[in-house]
């Protein structure tokens, strides 16, 4: 796979010595973390471990307790234009009457772009992303009568409409089948090839995306690694993260991760759906 990666100018997100405290629990602590243009990195680790946090501190919707973060060179803020995003997937209800593309449409909605666009702007837009996206046969339909994977390029379109430098997606994977989540993945892979746009990935979903992504920032119990997937994902690397006997196996190009049943925290993450993932 030809690297994609733009290391020549300066990173789109730029984590340095972040840490982050809820409470008197620490997620993460002294996380570095740089991404370029074009990069696909994934996000893993346990429920709770502050993954979808991790977004939000990119999103501007939560303050870092120490050490800073950029992203495009300026301090996260609610609504940017530099960054989309695709929340956790809930299926529609199967009722709900808006269609595919107004609710793309609502992706130009609030103060993302200064000036009001025009309702013309706005339906030139969508149809641009719609496309983009290749939603064109059945953006018209109500969406809570689309797929799971129809919805989820439809959520992605209406994160695009901004044409962000940075496009965060929290477990965009979850609820598809194989060849919904290959989609899902081809698009966002083609995204990132041909706009350059960065992709944050948070995910329990391990072996859909290791033909795609660059990096993985693993977070467990306020530690974190970072590095190619065959770098972190390993028995050294997570056993001495989750601090208790961890195995990654490889089994027909799959990887499995295989936890001591110890910790609390791989009981979650490394049940039958995530050793399978
Ligand atoms: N605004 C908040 N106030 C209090 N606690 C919070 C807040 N936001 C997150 N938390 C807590 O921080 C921890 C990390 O939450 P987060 O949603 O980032 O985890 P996660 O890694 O995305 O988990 P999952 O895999 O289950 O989605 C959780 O224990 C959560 O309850």
């Amino acid at each position: 796979m030809t690297s994609v990666i733009d290391t020549a100018t300066p990173p789109l997100v730029d984590f340095r010595g972040a840490t982050l405290t809820i409470g008197d629990r620490t997620l993460w602590s002294g996380l570095d973390l740089t991404i370029g243009r074009g990069e696909f990195v994934a996000i893993l680790g346990p429920n709770g471990a502050g993954k979808t946090t991790l977004l939000k501190a990119l999103l501007g919707l939560m303050r870092l307790s120490g050490g800073s973060v950029t992203v495009a060179g300026k301090r996260p803020s609610r609504g940017s234009s530099d960054v989309g995003y695709v929340p956790q997937q809930k299926i529609f209800d199967p009722d709900l009457g808006l269609r595919g593309r107004d609710l793309v449409a609502l992706g130009a909605d609030g103060h993302r772009f200064g000036a009001p666009w025009s309702k013309r702007a706005v339906r030139r837009a969508a149809d641009e992303v719609i496309r983009a996206v290749g939603a064109q046969e059945y953006a018209d339909a109500p969406i809570g009568r689309l797929s799971g994977g129809e919805q989820q390029r439809l959520r992605i379109a209406q994160a695009l409409m901004s044409d962000p430098q940075v496009l965060l997606c929290d477990e965009p994977l979850t609820s598809l089948d194989l060849r919904h989540q290959e989609g899902v993945l081809d698009l966002l892979d083609r995204r990132r090839r041909e706009s350059g746009t960065a992709i944050v990935m948070v995910t329990h979903e391990i072996n859909p995306i290791l033909p795609f992504v660059d990096r993985i920032v693993y977070l467990v119990g306020g530690k974190w690694a970072v590095g190619t997937p065959d770098e972190v994902l390993t028995t050294e690397r997570l056993s001495q993260l989750y601090g208790s006997p961890v195995d990654v196996l490889r089994v027909r190009g799959r990887v499995i991760v295989v936890g001591g049943g110890e910790s609390p925290e791989l009981s979650h993450h490394c049940g039958p759906e995530a050793v399978s993932a």
